[in-house]
């Protein structure tokens, strides 16, 4: 497997484009499965997980085209995909497919309400926890759908139709926000989803939804109102940038001083992040183009976060931050509350110099001025690139092994990097 060799101690200094968001993409992409007509979808970034899910809904029927950037366009510019499912061929998801990868479990909804039945395998995803699917199961039976666990497979039935009803989520769910969201749109009469996941991803989607003739409102909020219509028609949609990648170049900045405008992100989808770094001393300044992150010369003050459902400070940003406060001139507590194995870039930190101890869903990250290159691993996305990031302010040599888990999340992210003046190179196996 591929790994990535930082040589560390560089300033970042320039412009970086970021990409469409990973975490939008794919329920987008799920979304061609409601409507025979085709979904086009514009600034789709060149990952493996979106490889991997075009995979998966090809197998169910979907035709697709990925078209790339036009002359003159810049270069970092995305993907244009239209995706057509003019017929359902095929119901089930299996696991070999649905196992690489949590979002692609959520073709559970689409396929019941078109089709009537599916057969989708329990996800796998990035290992930070138990993520079980309860709250799709319970979500899906209060629409009426026949619901059970088969051999490893979610398995459900509403041969007569989808009936609008409420649902209320236990906990904040995204997928499970995500997957209600778009089988409600067909089923008959009024859904309400209570609890509901507040994520821009949760918004993005409801706007294509509505652009192919959904009617929902208050996507966005901790109520959406779906009132189901009997088909959905085909849709141009642009995917919204990535608040995640946004996030984890703005620290990469922080983390190694430097001067450089994030190109096309847009701060407010990240406010609770990019208000923690400027706690810690960094300067953001927020233009309608993008965003400027710099440090220069001066320290990072240490700063506490909780992680929490959105608006609150991302999970997908935890391990990021905590690399940046390895450097921070003193002590500061990182709780993770949405995840309960979300820790597994503490060791690898170690290895670099950094000083953590974990106490129950808290780490307490005692600052050092300075961290040491080293052979280091992840096993999973956001982790991964914490320990890049915190590569590139070590002093000397870090190698990140298992590269596998970057590729699902980070376009380019080498050749983004280094045109910022960063040194580091893909090692191939
Ligand atoms: C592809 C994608 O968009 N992934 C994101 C999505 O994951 P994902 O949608 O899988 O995460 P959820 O929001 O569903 O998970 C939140 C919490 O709810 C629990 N839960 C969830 C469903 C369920 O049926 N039962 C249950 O107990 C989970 O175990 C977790 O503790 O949101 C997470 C939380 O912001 C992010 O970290 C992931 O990057
Ligand atoms: C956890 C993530 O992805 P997934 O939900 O696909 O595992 C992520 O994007 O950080």
């Amino acid at each position: 497997m591929d790994s990535i060799k930082i040589i560390g101690g560089n300033e970042l200094n320039g412009t970086l484009p970021i990409s469409g968001a990973k975490n939008a993409t794919l329920p987008l992409m799920i979304a061609s499965l409601l409507t025979p007509d085709t979904l086009t979808l514009e600034n789709v970034p060149r990952l493996r997980d979106v490889a991997q899910l075009l995979h998966i809904l090809s197998n169910h029927g979907v035709d697709y085209t990925v078209a790339g950037r036009r002359q003159g366009e810049n270069p970092m510019t995305g993907q244009t995909l239209h995706l057509n499912a003019a017929e359902i061929v095929d119901t089930t998801a299996p696991y070999e497919l649905v196992s690489k990868m949590r979002a692609s479990f959520w073709v559970v909804g689409p396929l019941l309400a078109r089709a009537g039945e599916a057969r989708v395998s329990l996800p796998g995803g990035c290992a930070i926890g138990t993520r079980p699917v309860d709250f799709f199961i319970q979500g899906l039976q209060a629409l009426g759908a026949e619901t059970t666990i088969d051999q490893g497979y979610v398995v459900t039935r509403a041969p007569k139709g989808l009936i609008g009803n409420r649902v209320r989520f236990p906990k904040v769910s995204v997928g499970a926000t995500h997957t209600v969201m778009m089988a409600a749109s067909l089923a008959k009469g009024e859904s309400v989803i209570e609890n509901a996941a507040c994520e821009p991803e949760v918004k993005d989607l409801a706007d294509c939804l509505v652009g192919m003739g959904a009617k929902i409102e208050g996507a966005g909020t901790e109520t959406i109102h779906i009132q189901g219509v009997p088909c959905l028609h085909g849709h141009r949609h642009r995917v919204i940038p990535d608040r995640i990648e946004t996030g984890t170049y703005a620290m990469a900045v922080a983390m190694t001083g430097g001067d450089v405008f994030l190109e096309g992100a847009r701060a407010d989808l990240l406010s609770s992040a990019l208000e923690s770094m400027r706690e810690g001393g960094i300067h953001i300044e927020e233009t309608s183009g993008g965003i400027r992150v710099y440090r220069n010369g001066n320290g990072i003050a240490p700063v506490d976060i909780t992680t929490a459902p959105y608006p609150g400070f991302p999970t997908d940003l935890q391990a990021q931050f905590m690399a940046l406060m390895t450097r921070s001139g003193g002590t500061s507590r990182i709780t993770e509350t949405i995840f309960e194995n979300r820790f597994m870039h503490v060791q690898e930190l170690v290895r670099l110099g950094a000083k953590i101890s974990v106490d129950g869903r808290t780490a307490v990250v005692e600052g050092t001025s300075s961290l040491r290159g080293a052979p280091v691993m992840a096993t999973d996305l956001r982790a991964s690139v914490s320990l890049v990031i915190a590569g590139l302010a070590a002093e000397g040599e870090t190698t990140v092994n298992r590269v596998y888990h970057l590729d699902r999340g980070f376009e380019r992210l080498e050749e983004k990097l280094s045109r910022c003046g960063a040194q580091i190179e893909r090692i191939s196996a």
